[in-house]
């Protein structure tokens, strides 16, 4: 399913809307790290993320050692960033810290 990339000043809102995350270098993602006490903290947290990831159909790309969880949030159907990242983002701040 075609979904559209943001436009520039889209992107530019989202960013400062997302302080915790970074654009990545080619632009075509936001990455944020999240660390937690433990392992079971950090699975937690994934789990609720997955729930969510799944109703949305809109997963993410991510990466866990221990405590920490890295995230990476873009649409590969936009070829780039679009508002299904950034509502992911969002939401997934509201179960980090
Ligand atoms: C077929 C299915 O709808 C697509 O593969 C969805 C599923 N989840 C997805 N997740 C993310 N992050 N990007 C996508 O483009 C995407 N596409």
């Amino acid at each position: 399913m075609a979904i559209a990339q943001l436009t520039e000043a889209e992107r530019t809102a989202a960013l400062a809307a997302l302080p915790e995350w970074t654009l990545r270098e080619d632009g075509l993602a936001i990455t944020r790290t999240f660390r937690f006490a433990d392992f079971a903290e950090a699975f937690g947290f994934m789990t609720r993320v997955a729930i969510l990831a799944e109703k949305a159909d809109h997963h993410p790309e991510w990466f866990n050692v221990y405590n920490r969880v890295e995230i990476t949030l873009t649409t590969h159907d936009a070829g780039g960033l679009s508002k299904r990242d950034v509502a992911l983002a969002s939401a997934i701040d509201g179960f980090g810290h």
